[in-house]
């Protein structure tokens, strides 16, 4: 059922609910193969919780989640197969690694976890350190020491050890000090020019919207309320939310530019 005009990921109405709080409300969206779908909504709109669906590391209480047109495999080989072709990278990679490990370790950890180290495992982790601008500082080095812009392109090299067709990026750069940010950002685009890569990628900041992204979903209180090309959502919104969410970000300098302000207390 796979075919090129199958979209890579699709969520068709998708609902999640925590105890009394529905968190997610029909969420439907789309994700291209090699193309970037971003997510943008003010905090605790439910962005996050999608992701972690989409990984498949939570469940849903109704909907649909098809990857190429089919269900997520659960069980056997095909689970295994799948779990190789989705990666993660998360907001704070001082969160996301253990510091205690080597550079190696780290990135050689979903390899070693879908048992496929053994088989030139060493020689794939140099190559990836390579390819994510890591080669100088060598696979014997201690995570501790690095910094955060240097965590995150380990973090983006372990994501794609199995090498995945699709990676979701919840903040990937939100943490990081400003002037590495467009570094990470420019990484990220140029794994995905070579690699094909497609992206969720989940942002409050709306430089990075226009940057990156060939289809804006807007989130708010649980559901989409607009999604649609990049272009369209950002230059000529039709949704109400949409509208004041963007004219509040261009109203605000470049330093506050956040999707989240000025519709919750929450402005990181
Ligand atoms: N495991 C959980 N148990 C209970 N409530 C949860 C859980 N995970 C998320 N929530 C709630 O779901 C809502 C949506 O959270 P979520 O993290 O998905 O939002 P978000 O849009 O990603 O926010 P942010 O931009 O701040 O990360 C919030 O009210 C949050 O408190």
């Amino acid at each position: 059922m796979s075919n090129v005009d199958t979209p890579l990921v699709e969520v068709r109405s998708v609902s999640k609910s925590f105890g009394s709080a529905k968190v997610l409300d029909g969420v439907s969206l789309l994700v291209e193969r090699g193309k970037t779908t971003s997510l943008v909504g003010e905090s605790g709109s439910g962005k996050s919780t999608l992701a972690r669906i989409v990984t498949g590391l939570e469940t849903f209480d109704s909907g649909e989640l098809l990857f190429s047109g089919a269900p997520r495999p659960r069980r056997g080989k095909a689970a295994r197969e799948f779990r190789r072709t989705v990666g993660v990278v998360l907001q704070d990679p001082y969160d996301s690694i253990d510091p205690r490990f080597t550079v190696g370790e780290v990135v050689a950890e979903p390899l070693r976890a879908q048992k496929r180290y053994r088989a030139g495992g060493k020689e794939r982790v140099r190559e990836l350190l390579d390819q994510c601008g890591m080669s100088e500082v060598g696979t014997d080095a201690h995570v501790h020491r690095l910094s955060g812009g240097q965590r995150q392109r380990i973090c983006i090299a372990r994501a794609l050890a199995t090498d995945p067709d699709f990676i979701v990026c919840d903040e990937p750069t939100s943490a990081l000090d400003v002037s590495v940010q467009a570094q990470i950002l420019n990484l990220l685009l140029r794994l995905q020019r070579d690699r094909g890569l497609a992206y969720l990628f989940i942002t409050h900041d709306i430089d990075v919207v226009r940057r990156i992204s060939d289809r804006v979903a807007v989130m708010h209180r649980g559901r989409i309320v607009e999604s649609g090309s990049a272009h369209d959502v950002t230059q000529n919104p039709q949704d109400a939310y949409t509208q004041r969410l963007l004219s509040a970000v261009l109203g605000s300098s470049p330093h506050t530019r956040k999707l989240s302000y000025p519709y919750s207390s929450h402005t990181s």
